[in-house]
C-alpha cells in the first residue's frame, strides 16, 4: 500500500484543537484545487498533523484528507493523502487576493478572520524566500541552501497559474521555488535527482538552490529553490505551435532524444546502476495498475484483454537496457527549451505513485515512452488529427536518443510496447481524475495498444 503521512489521534480538526474554525472552510476549498488528488472520492476526515507559524499572519499546515477505503484489485488505495498549505489570516478580505480567499473563520480562537492561499500573497511570498536566505529551523520546518549560493533578497514574487500538480513562485524572472502540495515522507526526487544531476556536472538540468522540509510528523520534502530559465519555452507549448502553423518539428524532436540520453547517461553515473531489469516482475506490476485502472474507469474495461498481451510479451522478452533512476513522467511539458538547448525539469515521478515506487531503478525505455505518448497527444489537439506528425517526430526522438545512448529504442519493441501501454493506462486514469475532456486522448491510444501489431 503506498505511503503517506498519517495523522496523530486527536488532532483531527473539528475535534479540539486550536484549528477547531478551519476544518469547515478547507473541507469545502481542498477538493476543488487542481493538486487534490482524491476529487473521485468523499472527503471523510480532515486531520491537522502539523501547523507552525511561518510568520505573523502566515500558518503552514500539513493536513491530512482521508477517504473511505475502497476495496480495488492490485490493492485497496491509501486511506488519504497529506497536503501542504500556508494560510494566510487576515482582519478583512483583500480584494486583490480575492481569488486566493479560502473564506472566514466562524468558530474556535480564529474565529473572525479571513482565510486565504498565502502562496498568492506577494508578501507571504516575499517572507518566504526571506526564509530561504536564512537557513534554519521554524518549528519542524527545516530551511537548506547550497553554501555557494548567493540568493539576492528583494526579488519580485510572481505566481504561475499553470495547471500544476504543485504550485510554483518564480522571484525576478531569476528563481523558481516549487512548494509540493502532496507530501509524503522521504526525500522528494525532484530534489535528490537534481542535486545529484549538478553534482554530476549535468548542465541540462538546473540545479537545486536552497529547499525546506519537515521532521514531523515524519521527514518529507516540501520545496525546492531552482533558477529560473526566463527565455524557455515548454516543449508542448513549441510543439502545438508547429503544428498550427504545420511545421516540421523532427529537428526539435531529435535534439530533445539527445538531450534525453544524456540525461539518462548522466544519471547512470549519478546513482548506482541495479542491474537487467527483471521484465517479468514488471510485467506483473503493470497488469496490476491495468486491472485497479480499469476497476476506476469503466471505458478501460473492454480492452484489457488486448493490453494484457503487451504485458505478456515483455514478460518474455529479453532483458533490454539495464534499470536506472529515470525522469519518470516525462512529458513535452517536462522539457524547455532556451536557445538551441533542452532542459529537462521536474523529476517527481508520477504524482500518483507512492515516492519510495518512485525512487526505485526502472528501465530507461519508460521515459522514452512518455515522450513518445506525448508526441501523440499533441497530435491529437487538433482536428483532423496528424498521425503522421506524430510518427516523425517519435522516429526522429528515438534516432536522436539512439545516436547519443548507443541503443536504439525501436529496436526494443516489446519493452517499449508494454512501457507506452502502462503509460497510456496512467493516463487514462490521470485524465478520468484531473481533466476527464481529455479522457479520449488517451483511450485513442488504448485502442490502438489494445490490438497486437496495433
Ligand atoms: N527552471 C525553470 N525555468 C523556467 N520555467 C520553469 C522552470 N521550472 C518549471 N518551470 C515552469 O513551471 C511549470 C511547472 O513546473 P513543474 O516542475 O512541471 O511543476 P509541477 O510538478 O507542478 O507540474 C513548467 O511547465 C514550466 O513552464
Ligand atoms: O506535469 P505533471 O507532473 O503535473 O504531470 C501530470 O500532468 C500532465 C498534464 O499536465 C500529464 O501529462 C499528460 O498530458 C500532457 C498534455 O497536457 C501530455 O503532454 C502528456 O504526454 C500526458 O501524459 C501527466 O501524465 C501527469 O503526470
Amino acid at each position: 500500500m503506498p505511503k503517506t503521512i498519517t495523522p496523530r489521534p486527536r488532532t483531527a480538526v473539528g475535534v479540539d484543537g486550536p484549528l477547531v474554525s478551519l476544518g469547515a472552510l478547507l473541507r469545502e476549498w481542498l477538493p476543488r484545487q487542481r493538486w487534490f488528488a482524491g476529487k473521485d472520492r468523499p472527503v471523510t476526515e480532515l486531520s491537522v498533523l502539523s501547523v507552525t507559524e511561518l510568520f505573523p499572519g502566515c500558518l503552514h499546515l500539513l493536513v491530512h484528507a482521508s477517504h473511505a477505503p475502497v476495496p480495488t484489485p492490485g490493492g485497496t488505495p491509501p486511506p488519504g493523502d497529506c497536503y501542504q498549505l500556508l494560510l494566510g489570516l487576515r482582519e478583512n478580505p483583500v480584494p486583490r487576493l480575492e481569488r486566493a480567499y479560502i473564506g472566514r473563520a466562524v468558530e474556535g480562537p480564529l474565529a473572525g478572520l479571513a482565510v486565504y492561499d498565502a502562496l498568492h500573497d506577494p508578501r507571504s511570498a516575499n517572507l518566504l524566500l526571506e526564509r530561504l536566505r536564512q537557513p534554519g529551523a521554524a518549528g519542524p520546518l527545516r530551511f537548506e541552501a547550497d553554501p555557494g549560493a548567493h540568493l539576492p533578497g528583494g526579488l519580485p514574487p510572481r505566481l504561475l497559474d499553470a495547471e500544476q500538480s504543485n504550485t510554483s513562485i518564480v522571484y525576478g524572472d531569476a528563481y523558481i521555488l516549487k512548494l509540493f502540495r502532496r507530501i509524503q515522507p522521504g526525500v522528494n526526487p525532484d530534489l535528490e535527482v537534481s542535486a545529484a544531476l549538478a553534482a554530476q556536472g549535468c548542465t541540462r538540468v538546473p540545479a537545486p538552490v536552497a529547499w525546506f522540509g519537515t521532521t514531523e510528523p515524519q521527514p518529507a520534502t516540501l520545496g525546492v529553490l531552482q533558477p529560473f530559465l526566463p527565455d524557455a519555452t515548454d516543449g508542448w507549448t513549441l510543439a502545438l505551435r508547429a503544428l498550427a502553423a504545420g511545421d516540421d518539428f523532427t529537428g526539435e524532436a531529435r535534439e530533445l532524444g539527445r538531450a534525453m540520453a544524456e540525461v539518462h547517461l548522466a544519471l547512470a553515473e549519478a546513482f548506482p546502476p541495479a542491474g537487467p531489469g527483471e521484465n517479468g516482475r514488471t510485467a506483473e506490476a503493470m497488469c496490476a495498475r491495468l486491472d485497479a485502472a480499469a476497476h476506476a474507469v469503466p471505458g478501460l474495461r473492454p480492452f484489457v484483454p488486448g493490453l494484457r498481451t503487451a504485458f505478456g510479451a515483455l514478460a518474455t522478452c529479453d532483458t533490454g537496457p539495464a534499470a536506472q533512476r529515470i525522469h519518470g513522467d516525462l512529458h513535452l511539458g517536462q522539457v524547455l527549451r532556451a536557445g538551441r538547448d533542452w532542459f529537462v525539469i521536474d523529476f517527481e515521478g508520477e504524482p500518483s505513485r507512492p515516492l519510495s515506487e518512485r525512487r526505485v531503478p526502472q528501465s530507461p525505455v519508460r521515459d522514452v515512452a512518455g515522450m513518445l505518448r506525448s508526441f501523440d497527444y499533441a497530435a491529437r489537439q487538433r482536428r483532423p488529427w496528424r498521425p503522421e506528425w506524430a510518427r516523425r517526430c517519435r522516429e526522429a526522438f528515438c534516432a536522436g536518443y539512439a545516436a547519443r545512448a548507443g541503443w536504439d529504442p525501436r529496436k526494443k519493441h516489446a519493452l517499449l510496447r508494454a512501457h507506452e501501454t502502462d503509460r497510456a493506462v496512467y493516463e487514462v486514469l490521470y485524465e478520468a481524475r484531473h481533466r476527464p475532456d481529455w479522457l479520449p486522448v488517451p483511450m485513442a491510444a488504448i485502442k490502438r495498444l489494445a490490438v497486437w501489431g496495433g
